[in-house]
Order: C-alpha cells, then structure tokens, then sequence
C-alpha cells in the first residue's frame, strides 16, 4: 500500500484542527473539572493543528533544522498536554510540575540533537521516550479507573493510549535495528508510516475517547447524586428502595431474614432554633457519622426525611435488629456531637421492624417500621421499639417502659438519656 505523506498530513491537519473548533463550539455543555480538562485538550488539539502546518516546511527544508524542532516540540507539547488533561478528567492526581519536567526534558533533548549536536536518531529516541512516557502517565490512572468503575471509555482511552505506545517502541526498535541508520523520517520506513498515521489519526481517535469518558463518568456521577442524600452523602430513599428490593429478593430465594430501623432525632426542631440551621445540617451530618461507625460495612443507612432515617441490616432477625438499634441510641446519646464548632446534645427514638414474607417492597416494611417509631415516640423518645410478628398495636400497650418514656415526653433538649426496653419481637 502506498501512503503519500503529504496527504497523511493534510488529513492530520484538517481533522486535528476540525475538532479542536468543534470541541471549544461545544465547551458550554461542560462543566467543572470536565471543562477545564476539555480547554487543556483544546489547545492540545491546536497546537498539534499548529505543529502540522510547520511540517511541510520541515520536511522541505531539511537544511533549517529550526523547523524541524519546532514541529518537534509542539507535537511533544500537544501530547503531554493532551496526558494532563485525561489525567484531570479521570480525576488523577495532576502532578503537573512532573508532567512540566517530562515536557521540559524532552523539548530540550529535541532541540539538543536538532540544531546543537544534530543525530537524527538520538532525536527519535528522545521523541519516542517522550510520546510513550506520555501515554504511560494516562494509562496508569486509566487503569486504575477502568478497575474502580469499569466503564467502557477507560478500555477504549487506554486501547489508544496502548497504541500509541505500541508504535513508539516499534518506531525505536527498528530504529535500534537498523543496518544503515536513516537520516529522515520521510525516508518513510514502516514504523516511521505507522507512527505519521497515527499522529494523524490520533487527535479524533483521542478527542472520541475523550468524549466518551466524560459522559460515562458525568452520567455515573448523576446516577450517583440521584441515589444520594445531598446533605449527608447517605442512601436516598430510592437508593434504600433498591438495596431493599434485593435484600426481599434473597429472602424470599433463600429465607435470609433482614430487618429494617426507621430512626428519628428526638426534638429536633429545638436543635435549629437554638444553634440555628447551618449547626443543624452539621449535627445530622455528624449523626449519621456517628451512627454509621456503630454498623457493619454490609448495612445500608439511608435518609428519609429531615431527621429521620433508615437503616437495613441484611441477614439480621429482630432480636439481633434490637440490639443493633439500642447500641446505635446508646452511641449517639452517649456524648454530644460536635456540630459546626457547636456541642449539640441529641436522643433517637428507633423502631425496628423484621422483613415478613409478603412484604412487597421496602414500603410495607417501613410502615410498621414507622409504627413502632411512633410508640417510640409516644413512650417518652429516646428508646427502641421493635416490632416482630405481633400485631403493632400490642406493642406497647401496658408496656411498664413504655409508660415510664411517656412520662418524660417535652424533656429538655439535653436531658439525660432515657432507657428503654424492647416490648415486643
Ligand atoms: N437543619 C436542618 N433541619 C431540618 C432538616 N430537615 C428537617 N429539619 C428540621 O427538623 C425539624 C423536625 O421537626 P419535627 O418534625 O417537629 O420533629 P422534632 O422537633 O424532631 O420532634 P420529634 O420528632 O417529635 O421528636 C424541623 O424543625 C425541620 O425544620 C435539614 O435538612 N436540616
């Protein structure tokens, strides 16, 4: 197959150039993090669309080796900037001091073997180096990304990236390999075609693969924010919706028990009034920290309203539920939490109801979940009521401690903790 050169890089050029304009027209759309990673990738884009239209002159004035450092240069600049910018998208630490110094040392070993001590091939391993070390600077996180999330854009990115490093070290091999050293690159030896096609075609393949990695990352962050608590950073209620949905799954497939806790901050509405709202947000923030350091890391702990949340605890029936809940409202009435520079004093009330079959969904759960909350509540706050197979209502009825919490009902906001004793389950 013969391959002209000067159209390989008439194509490098248009389509390099194409969608760097394409991609600033689009730039509107981004936001972030994303936004500035796509500016760098832009002017990545340009200067390589830059470095193509020096080339011509390079190649026709082999005699002016300024030219050919320039081209050099620039297209070793686009590159790292290109690899600083998917490691941005692909949240990587930046390290751009590092990235400089590779840039920095490469630009010098070219401009080096150009005009002061001119070797063509010390030139191209330089070059070579300095392309792969690139690309190896993006494949690393890209991996690590691809294990975290799997998403397909990674493997592509890294398919390119893999590429690219692939023909640099062919490039260098064949270089090594030589009998008669070449002086020219457009002397067009196989790797030296492969390695212009490639830097031809790799502004698209890369711009692609960049696109796609923004939307799979910006799409699994919004499947992400719509299953999580703004404030808290916990489970939504659709998130617990579905955690639950599995959990009915596999006890009605293997009779795995599982129970739920509905928990609700006692008095809360005294917290805002007194510390205000902003200390409020951080004491249900450092509740839930609170309340999650006395979980395991299989239990799921959701928000469901203002104050209120839920906890799953799979594989647990509903004597083990109840002790879960009373060391959860022990730990949280236990000291204050420390809330926005402010010690904030806090009780639960915890209802706790077991999965039974013929619940359809986390809702029929919940409800008596949310009844016995209700007894907890009515029993004085700051105690657990669980509800097993009995009725709700017997729940706390003639209930000795149930009676006793009733009578503390509209305590202080930093009263002492009140007992509490399961009634039924
Ligand atoms: N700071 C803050 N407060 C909230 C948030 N969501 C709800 N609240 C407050 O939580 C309080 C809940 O009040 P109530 O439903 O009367 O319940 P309570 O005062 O906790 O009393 P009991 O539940 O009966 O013990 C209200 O004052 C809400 O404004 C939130 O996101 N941040």
């Amino acid at each position: 197959m013969h391959i002209d050169l000067p159209t390989v890089i008439a194509l490098g050029w248009i389509q390099t150039l194409a969608m760097g304009v394409l991609l600033w027209m689009v730039m509107g759309a981004f936001a972030g993090t994303a936004r500035r990673s796509l500016r760098v990738w832009i002017v990545s884009l340009l200067l390589q669309a830059a470095a193509w239209i020096v080339t011509p002159f390079a190649a026709g004035h082999p005699e002016y080796p300024p030219f050919g450092a320039v081209v050099n240069a620039m297209l070793v600049s686009a590159f790292g900037l290109g690899a600083y910018a998917l490691r941005m998208l692909t949240g990587a630490p930046a390290r751009q001091w590092r990235m400089l110094a590779l840039g920095a040392a490469v630009v010098a070993g070219i401009v080096w073997f150009q005009i002061v001590q001119p070797d063509y091939a010390a030139r191209v391993y330089v070059f070579c180096t300095g392309i792969a070390a690139f690309a190896l600077t993006v494949l690393w996180p890209l991996r690590g990304a691809w294990l975290r999330h799997g998403h397909l854009a990674y493997r592509v990115t890294m398919l390119v990236m893999l590429a690219v490093v692939g023909i640099e070290v062919w490039r260098l091999v064949e270089l090594a390999l030589a009998e008669r050293p070449p002086v020219s690159m457009f002397q067009a030896r196989a790797a030296d075609l492969a390695h212009l096609v490639l830097m031809s075609l790799q502004p698209a393949l890369a711009s692609a693969a960049f696109l796609l990695l923004y939307y799979e990352t910006a799409h699994a962050e919004l499947r992400r924010l719509a299953r999580v608590d703004p404030l808290t950073g916990v489970n939504n209620r659709r998130a617990l919706a579905e955690h639950a949905a599995r959990l009915i799954a596999a006890a009605q497939r293997d009779g795995r028990p599982f129970s739920a806790l509905m928990v609700d901050a006692d008095h809360f509405k005294r917290v805002n009034d007194r510390y205000g709202h902003g200390v409020g947000d951080a004491a249900l923030c450092a509740l839930v920290a609170r309340m999650q350091r006395t979980l395991r890391a299989s239990d799921l702990i959701g928000r469901t309203g203002g104050e209120e949340f839920v906890i799953l605890l799979p594989t647990t029936g509903v004597a083990e539920a109840r002790e879960v809940a009373e060391r959860v409202r022990e730990t949280v009435a236990m000291a204050p939490l420390r809330a926005d520079g402010s010690e904030v004093a806090l009780t639960l009330s915890i209802g706790v109801a077991v999965y039974r079959t013929g619940d359809a969904d986390l809702d029929a759960l919940l409800q008596r979940a949310d009844t016995a909350l209700y007894a907890a509540k009515h029993a004085g706050r700051n105690r657990v009521v669980a509800i097993g197979d009995a009725p709700a209502a017997d729940t706390h009825a003639g209930n000795p401690a149930a009676r006793a919490g009733a009578a503390a009902d509209g305590a202080p906001l930093n009263a002492a903790a009140g007992s509490d004793r399961p009634v039924s389950g």
